[in-house]
């Protein structure tokens, strides 16, 4: 047995000289590999470690594409990088190898710490990485760690120490780092930024600098993407030291063609924006044999068009994705959505960068992106890696002329199509009679009114954003609403505000339009009214209130729209005239109801107020004393002193009470404000792809990702079935050696298992 021992530790060392003699060749070729005259076509050709490349090869991964030819062996080499390349165009390998290679050549193992940190601006896209990370690395001997924010962070703590390679989103990574005992970057090799401009986009560019501030400036750094909307200054921020650039003449020079793959086939169409739904709708029921992902601005569109089109039945199976949801939905509809061959899917920007789905059709653009570049990486969702893909926007008449100006500045040149008049088909009934059936549905309508309006008056570009221009009602109608939910914005004119302050005697002339139900019933002048208009106006007052006064009720608890605007009025349309009078009644009912209260307190006569005494007597409230008892009690002025010492008193007292409850109400709106923007950053974090400050995660080595998810406590994730699995190329255990290589692990089904996989240390 000892001499067994002894001989398997000879082998060993035998091996270990194998590999540094191994390691030092190839440090001699990347030395000697020269990256203007080399043509390597195929990873086999790259300085890289035959661990790699047995995963490049069991991933079906031969050839390289432009962006790995050019950037794999310049990263290789230690130096910096600034890199852009088209969407679908295989960034991912380009940084993946290097950083792989790196830590293969250092022999890093799991007690050097961390070795190399990706970043990545969604939780969805590093999840991604992570998973070609698993598929390509599954020969090499370090463990990989997945951190995109949820689980509590000491939770995290004991196993982030262990990881080589970290992937994650920017603000778990930063609160990683800020615990007393947290991330060991010290001995950090490589950083890698994915998405580079995104990350550092507003609300990123604090928490980057936070991170890097944290790093030792000797590591080499890779920023990589597929278009590059910062400034070079903003990037070399990064402190890119000596940088080479790859790609990015093609993407910043117009010239060179357009940033979008030359297999995407795009086109637009003109709609005006009441008329979007109708088109969306019968697009989706004229291509139920494609599997499409439809952007729309925001959470509440995507939830309320996913709801009403799925009552609707076009015929494809509908799923919806955005930053609202939870983790866990999301993921299990990205999975979905990958594995589905025919399939529509609602969403925000959330996956409109890096997420690599698989055969895409079509991408369509229901809302205007914010800019070129969000319109350059939501088509890149299709035409991945030289496959065909098509993509329509759809433009409204205001939106257009702008923004078709500033694609053509980017050489984007979509073409227009019209809408056969056949193929249109309103779909405003039954809309209607959706909302009109389902009050939640008719509250999802209304806040999608909100966001949509809202977030055409955020954007910066007004030349294409024309909030002035509108047609809110219009608008309101297509969803199947009523009317406009009348909305304020902050920093409104005084005009404005003064024409708001006039609605406050809306009570009064609400009381006399009230039904016998107590419910307001909307005039419209001269126009004619069904019985169904009246009914479906009286149910849309009641659902909008209930949830108008749950907002109004705690401020803190209003979502971000609330921040600077609110649903002023439920009621739509409102005619300024008639606001501030006495309202005649119009209704027969209401005037009947007006005449019955007034002749039924006039009947009544005034009231006399009676208080009684002990003995049951009464009394009138206000009673005349007799002369001699007064006099009794002193004389008038001592009286008149008395009085009013202690009214005074009194008056003092009730005053401070008055002050301290004054204090505690100031106190506590200022601490529901503070609470209200410290969700509005948490929402703001969340949405629109930036999901450091969700509630996830994930890191390697808890076995079960969806469990990390889940369960809050380590105590509530289950043992799973472990299966055993042989290095392919032993085909026994019985012998010592081979026992070497066999390593324990679950049946890599889903990218959970993908996750505990890495983190066993497999043997290369
Ligand atoms: N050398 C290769 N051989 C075969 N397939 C590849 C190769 N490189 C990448 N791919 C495939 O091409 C697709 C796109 O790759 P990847 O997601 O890395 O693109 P990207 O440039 O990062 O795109 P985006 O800018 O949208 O993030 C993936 O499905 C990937 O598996």
């Amino acid at each position: 047995m000892a001499k067994k021992h002894k001989l398997s530790t000879v082998a060993r060392k035998v091996l270990r000289e194998k590999e540094d003699q191994y390691i030092q060749e190839l440090a001699n070729r990347i030395e000697e590999y020269d990256t203007k005259t080399s043509k390597a076509t195929t990873f086999r050709e790259l300085p890289i470690s035959e661990a790699t490349l047995k995963g490049l090869r069991e991933s079906a991964f031969v050839k390289m594409t432009e962006i790995q030819k050019e950037s794999i062996p310049v990263s290789l080499k230690g130096h910096d990088m600034l890199a852009a390349a088209k969407t679908g165009s295989g960034k991912t390998l380009a940084f993946l190898i290097p950083v792989v290679e790196k830590l293969y050549r250092e022999k890093w193992t799991e007690f050097d710490g961390l070795g190399a940190l990706i970043i990545s601006p969604t939780r969805e896209l590093a999840m991604q990485i992570y998973e070609v990370l698993v598929k390509i690395g599954r020969h090499s001997s370090f463990s990989a760690g997945l951190v995109i924010g949820g689980k509590d962070v000491k939770f995290e703590l004991e196993r982030i120490s262990r990881i080589n390679i970290l992937i994650g989103t920017p603000g778990r990574i930063l609160q990683h780092m800020d615990q007393a005992v947290g991330l060991n970057t010290s001995n950090l090799q490589m950083l890698v930024l994915d998405e580079a401009d995104r990350c550092l986009d507003m609300g990123f560019k604090k928490t980057l600098d936070a991170i890097v501030n944290n790093l030792p400036p000797s590591r080499q750094t890779l920023l990589f993407s597929a278009t590059q909307s910062q400034s070079i200054a903003d990037l070399a921020r990064l402190s890119l030291t000596d940088y080479k650039s790859v790609g990015t003449a093609d993407i910043l020079n117009p010239a060179d063609g357009p940033a979008t793959p030359e297999t995407l086939q795009q086109s637009y169409i003109t709609v005006p924006l009441p008329d979007k739904l109708d088109i969306l709708f019968s697009f989706i029921k004229t291509h139920l044999k494609t599997k499409m992902i439809v952007f729309l601005s925001s959470s509440k569109q995507v939830h309320f068009v996913y709801e009403t089109f799925r009552k609707m039945q076009p015929g494809i199976s509908l799923m919806h994705l955005h930053g609202r949801q939870k983790q866990t939905a999301r993921t299990e509809t990205l999975d979905k959505f990958s594995r589905a061959q025919h399939t529509c899917l609602f969403a925000t920007d959330v996956v409109a960068r890096g997420i690599d789905f698989p055969a895409v059709d079509w991408v369509i653009q229901a809302d205007c992106p914010e800019d070129v570049d969000t319109y350059i990486h939501r088509v890149g969702r299709c035409a991945r890696y030289g496959k065909n893909g098509k993509s329509l926007i759809m433009l409204t008449p205001q939106e257009e002329e702008g923004f078709l100006k500033r694609l053509e500045r980017r050489k984007i040149e979509p073409n227009k199509l019209t809408i056969k008049q056949s193929k249109r088909k309103s779909i405003k009934p039954q809309l209607q009679s959706l909302l009109f059936k389902d009050p939640e549905l008719k509250y999802l309508g209304q806040k999608a009114f909100i966001s949509y309006v809202r977030s055409i008056y955020i954007q910066k570009d007004k030349e294409v954003f024309k909030f002035d221009e509108l047609p809110t009602e219009e608008f309101a109608n297509s969803l199947g609403l009523p009317g406009a939910p009348k909305i304020k914005i902050k920093g409104m004119k005084a005009a404005e505000k003064a024409k708001e302050l006039k609605n406050t005697s809306r009570q009064l002339l609400s009381l006399s339009k009230a039904n016998e139900d107590g419910e307001i019933v909307k005039q419209k002048a001269k126009e004619v009214r069904t019985k169904i208009d009246k009914m479906f106006d009286r149910r849309n007052q009641t659902v909008l209130s209930e949830h108008y006064l749950n907002i109004t009720k705690a401020q803190a608890e209003a979502d971000e729209e609330d921040d600077f605007m609110t649903v002023k009025r439920t009621d739509h349309i409102l005619n300024e005239d008639e606001l501030p009078q006495l309202i005649a009644p119009t209704s027969k009912r209401a005037q009947k109801k007006a005449l019955s209260k007034k002749a039924s307190l006039s009947s009544k006569g005034n009231a006399t107020k009676l208080k009684f005494d002990e003995e049951g007597h009464a009394h009138p409230v206000y009673e005349l004393e007799g002369e001699e008892e007064f006099e009794k009690r002193g004389d008038a002025e001592s009286q008149k002193r008395d009085y009013l010492s202690k009214e005074t008193q009194l008056m003092t007292k009730v005053d401070e009470d008055d002050k301290l409850i004054a204090k505690e109400k100031r106190q506590e709106k200022k601490r529901k404000r503070l609470e209200a923007i410290r969700r509005e950053m948490e929402a703001a974090m969340e949405d629109d792809s930036n999901d450091e400050e969700g509630p996830m995660v994930a890191t390697l080595g808890t076995g079960n990702l969806s469990d990390d998810m889940e369960s809050d406590s380590e105590s509530e994730i289950q043992p799973r079935k472990r299966t055993r699995f042989a290095d392919s190329d032993s085909d026994s255990d019985s012998d010592d050696d081979n026992k070497q290589q066999i390593i324990e692990m679950a049946a890599p089904e889903t990218i959970e298992d993908l996750e505990s996989l890495t983190s066993k240390l497999l043997s290369g």
